[in-house]
């Protein structure tokens, strides 16, 4: 009789399926099969072997292994059904987010030769119109070694134009191997600086005590030489044949840090984040998986991949958000690693100057060691900071006089100045001093903000955008008028304020194009006076020697959120864009203009101290029942209109009453309209996260079995961040 396994697909649905395999099969859990399904043949994980099949139902069988060994080693495999399970996320979907996308789609996993394209030797007769197809040529010409379609069309070339030149003989393919992964001679690589006494210190303790699972939490000020330490502890560290992941939030914002680490590794440095092509995943997924001797510095998605020699973690900048996917599987990148680590039984380094409450109170707890920095590196002085009341100060352009000539005063002395505003556009608001009449998005609950660069209204909540009107849409009043601040107006104003002076904007729009983003900090390093006018782009770990004055036009936003992560998040990342501040020889000094200047949380952040906020938050949150206290998920919903959401949240809500669980709502969220979408929520909180979590399951399983209506869709987020 032949044998039957369960295997997991790439689908939104928490149940396996199974199938019998045919006699001459061997399978293992984590290895990738082909499967008939309805009408279709798809890829597919093995999850069990040997199973019993459900009695009285034929099953088909398996059609084949993609290979004979598993795409998902035992131990990611185990970290992925643990994840699946602390995120009440479909087992399946978990699972083949640690593919890259060629292997999802069934592609073999081996690396491609690529094909190349390169310009023939043919004399061009082109006619004298096909600008591109000429420019095309030239381009190629350039580039005698090939260059593949996926950089054609980078360069702003499509494949028709390239057939074109085909066509007539001006263009021919070849077939460019792999290259072998090199491996770096040691004359390659070179070491930075020797550690000061403080590093050394924090260095020694990171390594102090146990061997095996021993995490860290590095809490060291900005500017006091992290990326220092984190190079210092892999190179003594980490023995020539093992695998280290380094998460960072964001790499294509620090490029440098990528350079540093390669200054160290050479060749053994790997990057994974979201602007890799699919050869590109493929090829550092194999080398991975293969338990070649990475050092994979990556985003998000870096912590699921299928190391089978790792022996260290660090999480760079612990506490940023972006660890945390926002949508469909909603793990957190950070706490995977963790657990990782675990798993591995190796170290964990989580580093930060702003450590996240949750980090924090395992520090406390004795569960993380703290190992503190608690001075900057090069001798430089942490910036002082102070707050500006605005209050009956005149604005220009949201910016007060005493900022504007400390700005000036920056420049005089040859050094740069850093404005932080927490918006991107020219305003967040249009309205007309007449009538009163504001722009809204039709789709959700939100107004449109003016980008007057591109003369468009946009919702940054939805991908709905219009043009912009001279007058009052409502009563064509001229009196139209921007409120309230964005970078592009910030921009203006200070591009009319200091006209000699470049202004660069750093904004998720001026940094769109490729290579943007590298072109800026290259200027700004240079070092020569200038002005950056940015959103919180500009607060993740930038290392600008000459920024000596960092002014904040505005920090009240999150002062009085309902969310209650809110005034953690506001401290982090004031701290962080304080810390761009004076980072080489000249000291730096932080305006933050206010109208709260009284406000406690405020005049604490000018004392400098974060564990001293931190430990106020913290006994808020307790007192508050909230995390890290207490385990908490929301149940969202989304529905036609706001009562079916709520509805919808209410026949549940029954199943959570019981001991030990906490309810709050089912509330509208903040922004109760969304792409048109009603949104709400039910807070379901727990002392034990035992409890939650069974609790999850049992409301997922319910669900799951549920008739529902059309368009009322639910998701469950655990160690959500956003709870407004
Ligand atoms: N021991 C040292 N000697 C000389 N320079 C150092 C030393 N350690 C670090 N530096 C330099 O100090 C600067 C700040 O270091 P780094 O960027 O690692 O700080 P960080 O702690 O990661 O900061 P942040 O948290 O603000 O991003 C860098 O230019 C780095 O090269
Ligand atoms: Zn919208």
């Amino acid at each position: 009789m032949s044998s039957t396994a369960r295997i997991a697909l790439n689908r939104p649905i928490r149940q396996l399926f199974d199938y019998t395999v045919p006699v001459e099969l061997q399978l293992q859990p984590g290895q990738r099969v082909h499967v008939p399904f309805g009408r279709q043949k798809i890829t597919g994980i093995v999850v069990e072997t040997g199973s019993k099949p459900p009695a009285g139902i034929t099953l088909k069988p398996v059609s084949y292994a993609l290979e004979d060994w598993p795409a998902l080693p035992a131990e990611t495999f185990r970290l992925l059904s643990w994840a699946s399970d602390y995120y009440q996320h479909p087992l399946g979907e978990c699972l083949f987010t640690a593919l890259p996308p060629a292997l999802r789609r069934g592609q073999p996993a081996e690396e491609k030769p690529e094909i190349c394209w390169r310009a023939t030797s043919a004399s061009p007769e082109l006619p004298a119109n096909a600008h591109k197809q000429k420019a095309l040529l030239t381009l190629l010409q350039e580039h005698p070694e090939g260059l593949s379609m996926s950089a054609i069309t980078k360069a702003g070339y499509t494949q028709q134009q390239l057939k074109s030149l085909a066509g007539k003989g001006l263009a021919e393919s070849l077939i460019r191997k792999p290259e072998p992964a090199s491996h770096t001679a040691d004359s390659d690589v070179t070491t930075g600086p020797t550690l000061s006494p403080a590093q050394e210190k924090a260095a020694e303790q990171l390594v102090e005590g146990e061997n095996g699972f021993n995490p860290c939490l590095l809490f060291g000020i900005t500017g006091s030489g992290k990326t220092e330490i984190y190079l210092d502890y892999l190179t003594k560290n980490l023995a020539r044949d093992k695998q280290a992941l380094v998460l960072v939030p964001e790499i294509n914002l620090t490029p440098q840090t990528v350079a540093r680490f390669q200054r160290y590794f050479g060749a053994r440095i790997a990057v994974w984040h979201s602007a890799l092509n699919d050869r590109e995943r493929l090829e550092t997924w194999l080398k991975i998986r293969n338990g070649e001797p990475i050092i994979l510095i990556g985003t998000r998605s870096a912590a699921l991949l299928p190391f089978t020699q790792l022996s260290a973690i660090i999480v760079d900048e612990e506490h940023d958000s972006s660890y945390k996917q926002g949508d469909g599987f909603r793990y957190s990148a950070r706490d995977v690693a963790v657990y990782r680590a675990h798993l591995n039984q190796c170290p964990i380094i989580l580093g930060s100057a702003t450590p996240s409450l949750e980090s924090l109170n395992n520090a406390k707890q004795g569960k993380y060691k703290l190992v503190r920095l608690e001075e900057r590196a090069k001798n430089a002085a942490p910036p002082s900071l102070s707050l500006l009341d605005i209050r009956s100060r005149p604005l220009e352009g949201g910016l007060s006089r005493p900022a504007i000539s400390a700005i000036q005063q920056a420049l005089n002395k040859g050094e740069q100045a850093l404005v932080f505003v927490n918006r991107r556009g020219f305003a967040p608001v249009m309205m007309c001093f007449d009538c009163g009449h504001t722009v809204e998005c039709p789709r959700c609950d939100t107004r449109l903000t003016y980008h007057r660069r591109d003369r468009a209204m946009r919702c940054h909540h939805c991908d709905y955008q219009t043009a912009a009107t001279e007058a009052c849409p409502e009563c064509q009043s001229e009196a139209f008028k921007p409120v309230g601040q964005g970078t592009e107006r910030t921009e203006d104003i200070l591009g009319e304020a200091f006209p000699d002076t470049p202004v660069v904007r750093v904004d998720r729009d001026s940094t769109q194009r490729k290579g943007s983003i590298q072109a800026i900090l290259k200027q700004v390093n240079k070092g020569d006076p200038c002005i950056l006018v940015g959103t919180q782009m500009l607060a993740k770990g930038h290392d600008f020697p000459n920024v000596t004055l960092v002014v904040v036009v505005n920090a009240d936003g999150g002062l009085f959120s309902v969310d209650f992560r809110a005034p953690e998040q506001l401290i982090q990342t004031l701290l962080q864009v304080s810390g761009r501040a004076g980072r080489g020889a000249k000291p730096g000094e932080v305006l933050i203009q206010t109208c709260h200047s009284d406000h406690p949380l405020l005049k604490a952040l000018c004392r400098g101290n974060y564990l001293e906020i931190a430990d106020q938050l913290l006994a808020e949150r307790e007192s508050g029942l909230l995390p890290p206290f207490r385990a908490m998920a929301i149940l969202r919903a989304e529905g036609n209109t706001m009562e079916q959401s709520l509805q919808f949240l209410d026949s549940v809500k029954p199943m959570t009453q019981r001991p030990g669980i906490e309810t709050w709502g089912p509330l509208p969220a903040l922004i109760a309209r969304r792409a048109d979408r009603h949104r709400a929520q039910l807070i379901i909180n727990s002392g034990s996260r035992k409890s939650l979590n069974y609790l999850l399951r049992q409301i997922c399983q319910h669900l799951d079995q549920m008739p529902m209506r059309p368009r009322t869709r639910w998701m469950i987020d655990v160690d959500p961040l956003e709870s407004g």
